[in-house]
């Protein structure tokens, strides 16, 4: 850095901090960052350079002396008793060193930590009274919190009652797994809502919401790691979890005690390359000195406990060129861009292709036809564009014209209010009526078998199918129309249309594809209302009456229906002989005769030899259990296959009954 004087520092600081607080902004109080981590990681290291080369310049109030952002959210507040800090962070084997050096200076001998991953969530305190939870808050500003006691409710593996009449208080991280990351990110595309750029963002975008029903459907997990009082027999931090664990609450397995800092470098390697094949995402590993009267004599910074680190894996990231940008047409009119690339092997994958997800995304970025990108997975799973290689960008370069026009069927593309993304709002745009038939027969919605989406797309250019009602009033003269469609593949197609007609009639309305309706919510209202003529007659709040079912979900479905095209659709498919009415169990009349599962709480761990574990779940909770996924002093059984892990560790020092899936069946008998 060239030698600044303090003038031009204090500028060059004021810029810093400026940037800085509006990144944090966004990423803290709008779960929305703008940059890369990377990005802000680099400058916050640089102002931290600049503050320690010009102590006079810091402020109490600079980003550097601060945890978090400022509570801007409806959400209660809550005063930690306990400061929440952030932590101290490290890019390189060689910082660690450092810190390592910087600590056995400090207490005089080396000593032992215990590593543990570093999970991408948001810190959650959990606080006891006589073994009840009674609160739980954000991390905040590290001194005040956001009152999050109602959301947490819906997120399982919290213990709602300990097993002792404790009063107390831990923390961790929570946060959300993959699969469900991909599939929320998923959703929203479709729905054409804003992506969040994180599992962290997403897990915080959840939890931090004022009506608790959207954090119940979000799937959020747990990983505890602090216990801000343990009792006086607890002396160290692997002691600390072992003794959570016991307590029901979901700890992490894979921490170790390791005595140096060799084996800490080992474990690095070791997750570096299992990072991939985790259920969850993580951004590096964090070392804790293990004894906690130790933790206490090293105390902390304003900002910083100093008996800890995290070791922040370097970003993978590949370069490659962007060859054609297309334009996808969703089922529900949103059009999405996507780049095309030279094929890279990217965390394990071959990746060609990055959803830009929408044009403000595609212009705040700049990627233009023949630009070197650097590309890295999201969330350790997304394929995503990080920026342009500008050095690489060639001299002929054109900025990248927003299509006007739909790139299935030409009508103007249109920007509705309150969203990012573009939409086709024509109800004929052959694009969507061929997502919408797809989903129609897809596996959750009517399930029709051999309708899938190169039949889907000769029907419609064959000019056989125009709505999911034409496909009731195909003939095997229609059918042999189609290339390599011989008698046996048309006999079957007929014959799995004639046998979605007889289907429930949840699988129809999630076949409808209504904006926000998926399978799980189409079954909660199909149970409550029972028939299709009632659901289009039920306005908002009778939607919003059953549990878990939003306002946004209910305005969707009222203002679908509210269309005289759906309604002469769904007349179509009612004279077609669809069915329309709910043939399930009726769940809330059925009165369960008495059997061994009856009103018990069940866990399922291991691999099942008999069933799928969605099979057996089923099963049990149509004898009237409750099926959970994780074990806590409330599980009344365990029943576990081969390979089971830390749950039937965990059953065991809870003394919960356990059961081999062998013996369960027996039961169930
Ligand atoms: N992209 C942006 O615009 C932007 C803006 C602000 C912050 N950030 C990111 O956030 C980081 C700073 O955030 P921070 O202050 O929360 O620090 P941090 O996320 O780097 O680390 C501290 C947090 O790690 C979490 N954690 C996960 N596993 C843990 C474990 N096993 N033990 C203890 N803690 C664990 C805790 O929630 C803790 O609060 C930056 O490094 C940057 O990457 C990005």
């Amino acid at each position: 850095m060239a030698k600044l004087n303090n003038k031009n520092a204090q500028e060059e600081i004021e810029t810093l901090r400026k940037k800085l607080n509006t990144w944090a902004e966004q990423y803290y109080a709008q779960d929305a960052p703008s940059v890369e981590d990377a990005v802000y990681d680099q400058n916050y290291q640089k102002l931290v350079e600049l503050e320690k080369q010009f102590p006079e310049l810091v402020t109490p109030d600079s980003i550097t002396q601060r945890v978090g952002g400022e509570i801007k959210s409806d959400l209660g507040k809550v005063e930690h008793q306990v400061p929440m800090l952030s932590m101290g962070d490290v890019f390189s084997k060689d910082e660690l060193l450092e810190f390592d050096q910087r600590i056995q200076k400090l207490v005089g001998e080396p000593v032992a930590y215990n590593v543990e991953l570093k999970i991408d969530g948001l810190s959650l305190s959990l606080e006891y009274v006589d073994g009840k939870l009674v609160r739980a808050s954000t991390r905040g500003n590290g001194r005040i919190g956001e009152d999050v006691t109602k959301n947490v409710q819906y997120i399982d593996d919290i213990p709602k009652t300990l097993p002792e009449k404790l009063t107390t208080e831990v923390r961790g991280e929570c946060y959300m797994g993959k699969a469900a990351f991909l599939k929320l990110n998923t959703e929203r595309d479709e729905n054409g809502e804003a992506v969040f750029a994180n599992p962290r963002n997403a897990a915080a975008g959840s939890l931090r919401q004022l009506d608790p029903k959207v954090t119940k459907k979000r799937n959020l997990s747990t990983f505890i790691y602090t216990w801000v009082n343990p009792p006086e027999e607890i002396t160290s931090q692997h002691q600390a979890i072992q003794q959570m664990s016991k307590l029901g609450f979901h700890t992490n397995e894979t921490g170790r005690k390791l005595a140096n800092l060799d084996e800490v470098f080992a474990y690095i390697d070791e997750y570096t390359s299992k990072r991939d094949s985790l259920s969850y995402g993580i951004d590096g590993i964090v070392l804790k000195v293990d004894d906690l009267t130790l933790q206490k004599q090293l105390g902390n910074t304003v900002k910083v406990p100093r008996w800890e680190i995290a070791y922040k894996f370097p970003p993978e990231e590949q370069e490659t060129i962007v060859h054609e940008i297309v334009w996808t047409v969703g089922r529900t009119g949103v059009v999405t861009p996507t780049a095309v690339m030279d094929p890279v092997e990217l965390a394990g994958t071959t990746v060609s292709r990055a959803v830009l997800h929408n044009p403000d995304l595609l212009k705040q970025k700049d990627v233009r036809i023949g630009d070197t990108v650097k590309l890295h997975k999201a969330g350790d799973i997304i394929p995503e564009i990080s920026e342009v290689v500008l050095s690489k960008r060639p001299a002929n370069s054109q900025v990248y014209e927003i299509p006007t026009e739909c790139p299935s069927c030409g009508q103007s593309l249109v920007h509705l209010e309150g969203e990012v993304a573009l939409r086709c709002i024509n109800p004929a745009c052959p694009a969507q009526i061929e997502e919408g038939i797809i989903h129609f027969a897809s596996r959750p919605a009517m399930d029709i078998m051999g309708l899938g989406p190169k039949i889907v797309r000769q029907l419609i250019q064959h000019d056989l199918v125009k709505d999911v009602a034409d496909l009731y009033h195909l003939t095997a003269d229609d059918l042999a129309e189609l290339d390599h469609f011989g008698d046996k593949s048309i006999s079957n197609l007929l014959t799995a249309i004639d046998n979605s007609r007889q289907n429930s009639v949840e699988l129809l309305l999630n076949g409808l594809g209504i904006d926000h309706v998926g399978a799980k919510a189409a079954l909660l209202i199909v149970q409550r209302f029972k028939n299709l003529n009632k659901i289009m007659q039920a306005s908002v709040s009778d939607l919003t009456a059953i549990d878990t079912i939003g306002e946004t979900i209910a305005e969707s479905i009222t203002t679908y229906f509210a269309q005289a095209s759906v309604q002469k659709l769904v007349q179509e498919l009612i004279d077609s002989g669809v069915n329309i009415d709910y043939l399930g169990e009726d769940v809330s009349e059925k009165e369960i005769a008495d059997n061994f599962f009856k009103n018990k709480t069940v866990v399922l761990t291991g691999k099942l030899a008999h069933f799928t574990r969605s099979e057996f779940t089923k099963k049990l909770e149509s004898l009237g259990a409750k099926v959970t996924g994780s074990v806590s002093k409330k599980t009344d059984y365990v029943i576990y296959g081969t390979d089971a892990g830390s749950k039937l560790t965990k059953a065991e020092n809870l003394k919960i009954a356990l059961l081999t899936e062998e013996e369960a069946i027996e039961k169930i008998q």
